[in-house]
C-alpha cells in the first residue's frame, strides 16, 4: 500500500481515503468492503452471526493479503486494536495517517449508522470511552495526526497530499511510492 488511513468510526477514512485515491491517481481499498466481499454479508449480519472475535480474525486476515497491493487503504475503526495489526502498521514504511474527530462529530456523521454494530450497541457515553481507549493505539502507529472536526473531506484530502509531497511519499510524474 502507499498511504494507509487509521482513526475511529465516523473519523472519515473511507470517505478521504476514496478522494486521496483519485487525487494519487492510485486504487483505493476499503477493508470493510473486503470483508464483507469476502464474507458473503454485511459486517452487521457477520457480527451478529459470529460475534467481535471472529470479526477481528477475519478483519487480520484479509489486512494481510490487502497490504500487498497498491494504493490507498481505509482501515475500520478497530483494526489496529488488534494487536498483531498494530504491530504491522508500527513497522510498515507505508505512511498511517489517523483522522481525528471529537465525540460530538462522530455522532453527528455516525450516531444512526445501521451498519455499524458498536455505534447501535452502545450509549453515548460508552462510545465516548470506547474512543478514549482506542485513542494510544492509534497514536502508536500513525506518522500525522488531522483533526477533521469542521473540516471539509476536500481540504482533508489536500493536507494528506501535500504532506506525501513535501515528505518526499509520494511522486507525481511517477504516480507510485518510491
Ligand atoms: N470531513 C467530513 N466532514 C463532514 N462529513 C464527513 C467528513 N468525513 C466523513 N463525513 C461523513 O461522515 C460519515 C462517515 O464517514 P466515513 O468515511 O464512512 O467514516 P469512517 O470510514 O471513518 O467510518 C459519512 O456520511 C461521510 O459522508
Ligand atoms: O470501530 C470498529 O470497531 C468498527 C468500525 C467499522 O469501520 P469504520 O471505522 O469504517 O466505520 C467496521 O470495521 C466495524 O463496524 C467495526
Ligand atoms: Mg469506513
Amino acid at each position: 500500500m502507499d498511504v494507509i488511513l487509521i482513526g475511529f468510526m465516523g473519523s472519515g477514512k473511507t470517505t478521504i481515503g476514496k478522494l486521496l485515491a483519485e487525487m494519487l491517481l492510485v486504487p483505493h481499498t476499503d477493508l470493510d468492503q473486503e470483508i464483507v466481499e469476502s464474507a458473503g454479508q454485511t459486517i452487521k449480519d457477520f457480527f451478529s452471526k459470529y460475534g467481535e472475535v471472529k470479526f477481528r480474525e477475519l478483519e487480520h486476515k484479509i489486512l494481510l493479503n490487502q497490504l500487498k497491493k497498491n494504493g490507498v487503504l481505509s482501515t475500520g475503526g478497530g483494526t489496529p486494536i488488534n494487536i498483531q495489526n498494530l504491530e504491522i502498521l508500527q513497522a510498515t514504511k507505508t505512511p498511517v495517517i489517523l483522522l481525528e474527530a471529537s465525540t460530538n462529530t462522530i455522532l453527528e456523521r455516525v450516531g444512526k449508522s445501521e451498519e455499524r454494530p458498536l455505534v447501535n450497541q452502545m450509549s453515548t457515553r460508552q462510545l465516548t470511552s470506547l474512543r478514549a481507549e482506542r485513542m494510544p493505539f492509534y497514536q502508536e502507529c500513525a506518522d500525522l495526526r488531522i483533526n477533521t472536526d469542521n473540516r471539509s473531506p476536500v481540504e482533508i484530502t489536500e493536507q494528506i497530499y501535500r504532506y506525501l509531497l513535501d515528505t518526499n511519499q509520494y511522486s507525481i510524474n511517477s504516480k507510485v511510492k518510491f
